[in-house]
């Protein structure tokens, strides 16, 4: 999926949020938008998945084969783990949810079946925040969509469940067909990822290439190091050797 010289403001006549944005989508990465806060990413999101309509812009997907995580859970907080896994596993299959569930069950590492048998008769109200985001994630990853999006995924995670997030992911990515974006302040958990990074700042693409590159033209194998002196020089030395 390719985008080119996006530009999208939120009122008519305020300064643009994302300008001249051009940068494509692999099928067969992980695709990742990285920046600071308020940096367009969630706006970038919503663009490619048509929640903002921009002109010249047409979303390449339909709204039936996207699933897009959002960074909050819109659901009520007397809900179930359980009933989470079967609201989302159940809306993509006809299939008997026992069926579904022992799919689900058949795919997840020993801590994080754990994890679900903790969390299957707790109200999401009683989780903590890196539970909550662990149960949905891992049950919207079991879904088949074209287009995945996730919104911070890894935020508020302990490493050890962002690993296995971050796994889910990356399967995804090898599954026929699908494209997988996310959104990310913390470049640290791509180092062993095939990703493709979109680094966005004050709204414009700075950079867009691998991980590896992005650290050496920083100068540095520290990717926290690489972000601030990306951000501190506004993405000069990219632009320097080019993208
Ligand atoms: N509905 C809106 N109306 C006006 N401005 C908005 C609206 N939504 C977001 N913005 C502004 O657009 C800019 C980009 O916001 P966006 O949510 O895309 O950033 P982000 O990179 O996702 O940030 P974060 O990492 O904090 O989630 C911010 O300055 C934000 O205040």
């Amino acid at each position: 999926m390719k985008i080119d010289s996006l530009r999208f403001s939120y009122k008519r006549h305020s300064p643009p949020v994302l300008e001249d944005i051009t940068t494509a989508f692999y099928q067969d990465k992980l695709n990742v938008i990285v920046g600071l806060n308020g940096a367009g990413k969630t706006t970038l999101l919503d663009v490619i998945t048509g929640v903002h309509t921009v002109n010249g812009f047409t979303p390449p997907f339909e709204e039936g084969e996207i699933v897009y995580q959002l960074q909050g859970i819109f659901m009520p907080n007397v809900l179930k783990g359980r009933d989470v896994v079967r609201l989302i596993l159940k809306s993509d299959s006809t299939s008997p949810f026992k069926v579904l569930k022992d799919h689900f069950v058949q795919d997840l590492a020993d801590r994080e079946k754990e994890m679900l048998d903790q969390l299957w008769d707790r109200k999401i109200g009683d989780m903590s925040v890196g539970e909550r985001r662990w149960l949905l994630i891992r049950s919207i990853s079991q879904l088949n969509r074209k287009l995945y999006i996730f919104d911070e995924p890894t935020a508020g995670i302990d490493p050890d469940a962002r690993t296995y997030i971050m796994e889910a992911l990356s399967k995804l990515v090898q599954k026929r067909n699908t494209l997988v974006i996310m959104s990310t302040h913390i470049l640290h958990e791509l180092e062993y990822i095939n990703c493709h990074i979109n680094f966005l700042h004050k709204g414009k693409m700075l950079y867009h290439g691998d991980y590896d590159r992005f650290l050496k033209i920083n100068g540095t194998k520290n990717p926290d190091t690489a972000f601030r002196n990306f951000i501190e020089t506004d993405g000069e030395k990219v632009s320097d050797i080019g993208s």
